[in-house]
């Protein structure tokens, strides 16, 4: 079991007198076989945060640590990272950059070109190998970043937003590929502002705000910390809930409501006030979701 860990990991950016902390003393672990979210607003410190584990930014408090010990060069030289920067080198083809990151992994030269071809197929990309980055458009440029990033067997994944871009065929592509590797044990951190995708394929979430950890948990986990709602249907319009004390509507939409509740006594009250305008549909509680709980934490 190999977790990839961060302890009070801080980053200040110094210049011109002022100085500013872009990450502020954050833990979390991104634990080995599962895939963990890492989410949060512009600016929140989710690159910084990855520079740091990969070694390409310095830290300035905390650490990594990596299967319970500090993360050496050696052991980063095995992870793959997909930075925002990206940087493949646009006027060279595509298959020798790949089969040349994966050299540079250890693997050997005929298994290097075999592991680079079959993840160019599952991709979609089977036929344009030979072409340079540059002539690809930009969701199959991403692709390929996506296929450097995960060459060779690596042991741990820092993946800076690997989604953005693709669309709807290379995000299952992709997600069956990162299953892939969690199932080896690998842990797999990774950025996205797309909240329906990470409620979806994450285990595990890290939400970051300003710096600093927000919430973190199992999607499960954070939903029960959330705000539960009501649905309220009626048979005939729905607005006058507005005016039930202890109930605030979220939404009216004519004969339906979702609300919030104070207590039970508000909804007792909202019960009755509702009966005695008719009859009553729905009156049920409703999950929230990822995005409400999301809202919610950084609000
Ligand atoms: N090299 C740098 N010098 C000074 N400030 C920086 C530097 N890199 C990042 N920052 C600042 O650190 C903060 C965190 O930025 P970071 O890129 O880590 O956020 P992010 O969560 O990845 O945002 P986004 O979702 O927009 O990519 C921002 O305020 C940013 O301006």
């Amino acid at each position: 079991m190999s977790d990839l860990e961060v302890r009070d990991l801080t980053r200040v950016f110094a210049s011109g007198g002022t100085s500013r902390r872009a990450v502020d003393g954050i833990s979390f672990t991104a634990a080995s076989g599962l895939l963990t979210g890492f989410v949060g607003g512009n600016g929140a410190g989710k690159t910084t945060t990855m520079r740091m584990i990969m070694g390409v930014l310095a830290i300035t408090e905390g650490e990594v640590l990596f299967d319970g010990a500090p993360v050496t060069r050696a052991d980063r030289r095995q992870f793959g990272y997909m930075p925002e920067e990206r940087g493949l080198y646009p006027k060279q083809p595509v298959l020798d950059q790949l089969v040349y990151l994966a050299r540079l992994r250890g693997v050997a030269a005929g298994a290097a070109r075999r592991e680079v071809l079959e993840h160019l197929d599952r991709l979609g990309l089977a036929d344009r190998g030979k072409e340079h980055v540059e002539k690809l458009s930009l969701g199959n440029q991403q692709r390929v970043q996506i296929v450097a990033a995960l060459m060779g067997q690596p042991k741990a994944l820092v993946l800076d937003e690997p989604f953005s871009g693709l669309d709807p065929a290379a995000v299952d592509a992709m997600g069956d590929l990162l299953r892939e590797h969690t199932r080896r044990g690998v842990p797999v951190l990774f950025s996205s502002h797309q909240l329906d995708l990470v409620e979806r394929l994450c285990e595990r979430l890290v939400i970051l705000g300003g710096g600093t950890v927000l919430a973190g948990g199992t999607p499960d986990e954070l939903r029960s910390q959330g705000t539960l709602r009501h649905r309220l249907v009626l048979s005939g319009d729905a607005g006058f809930v507005r005016a039930v004390p202890g109930v605030r509507a979220v939404d009216v939409d004519g004969p339906s409501a979702l609300l919030e509740l104070d207590d039970d006594a508000a909804a007792a009250r909202l019960l009755s006030a509702a009966l005695e305008r008719g009859s009553v549909h729905e009156f049920s509680p409703v999950r929230p979701t990822l995005a409400q709980i999301y809202r919610e934490v950084t609000a």
